[in-house]
């Protein structure tokens, strides 16, 4: 004898009985509890590219174009029993972009600031760097600086120390080094910096509450709007 439910699912014009494991495709995803933007900046070539593109999608490339403007990519991942969209925003490092990627600043809670362990010049230029940090990025914003390029340890340039004592005199700021070539360090970088953004939030509010609250939600739309769709790549 057919059970009342399969008739009913059959009188609303269904197909026939569907079995477990489809009823189960069938379920919608559950929503992300959060949406965060985190932003990578440094100057040109230290691997902001190659560190996105490490964490989200594991690929490396040997001979990447440059960034112009602004590019982005999405990663959900789960921590602290949430789960958070993750929106990386990879800026350019060339100066002539610094307007149009100081825009995306002020929506980050998150900044990886990057440095290249054998270019010199790179770690020099980090207090410019912290001039638009000051400037553009809310100031509850986490920091984390990141000597990239660890495997090519030979050419070292920048000592771990002095990077130690840069991010130490500044409040908040993190440091590590990490290989996108390598994959080392790499997912701890954006999973540190995201369960760093959660400790400081309210996790447990009501899904109710949560949706207008400034800390949980960016505001959308997720590009800021005065500004067309990101870059592309260039040579
Ligand atoms: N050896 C080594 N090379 C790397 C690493 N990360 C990136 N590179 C190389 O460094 C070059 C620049 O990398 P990108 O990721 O494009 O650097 P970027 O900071 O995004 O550069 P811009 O877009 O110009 O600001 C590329 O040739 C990469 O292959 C790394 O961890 N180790």
């Amino acid at each position: 004898m057919e059970s009342g439910f399969g008739v009913q699912r059959r009188a609303g014009g269904g197909s026939p009985a569907v079995g477990a494991s489809q009823r189960r495709r069938k379920m919608p995803p559950r929503a992300a509890d959060f949406k965060l933007q985190v932003i990578i900046i440094g100057s040109r070539g230290v691997g902001k590219t190659s560190l996105m593109e490490r964490f989200t999608d594991d690929t490396f490339c040997e001979a990447c174009k440059s960034t112009v403007g602004v590019d982005f990519k999405i990663k959900t991942v789960e921590l602290r029993g949430k789960k958070i969209r993750l929106q990386i925003w990879d800026t350019a490092g060339q100066e002539r972009f610094n307007s149009i990627t100081s825009a995306y600043y002020r929506g980050a809670k998150g900044i990886v600031l990057v440095y290249d362990i054998t270019k010199q010049e790179t770690f020099e230029d980090l207090p410019k760097w912290m001039k638009m940090i000051d400037k553009y990025a809310s100031e509850d914003a986490e920091l984390l600086l990141v000597g990239n390029k660890l495997d090519c340890e030979s050419d070292r340039a920048i000592s771990r120390q002095q990077a130690e004592r840069f991010a130490s005199r500044i409040s908040g700021m993190r440091f590590c080094e990490a290989s996108a070539k390598n994959n080392f360090n790499v997912d701890e970088i954006f999973l540190k910096l995201v369960d760093d953004i959660l400790s400081k939030m309210p996790l447990e509010v009501p899904s109710r509450e949560l949706s207008n609250s400034v800390l949980s939600l960016q505001p959308e739309p997720e590009f800021p709007p005065e500004l067309p769709p990101p870059r592309m790549r260039c040579c």
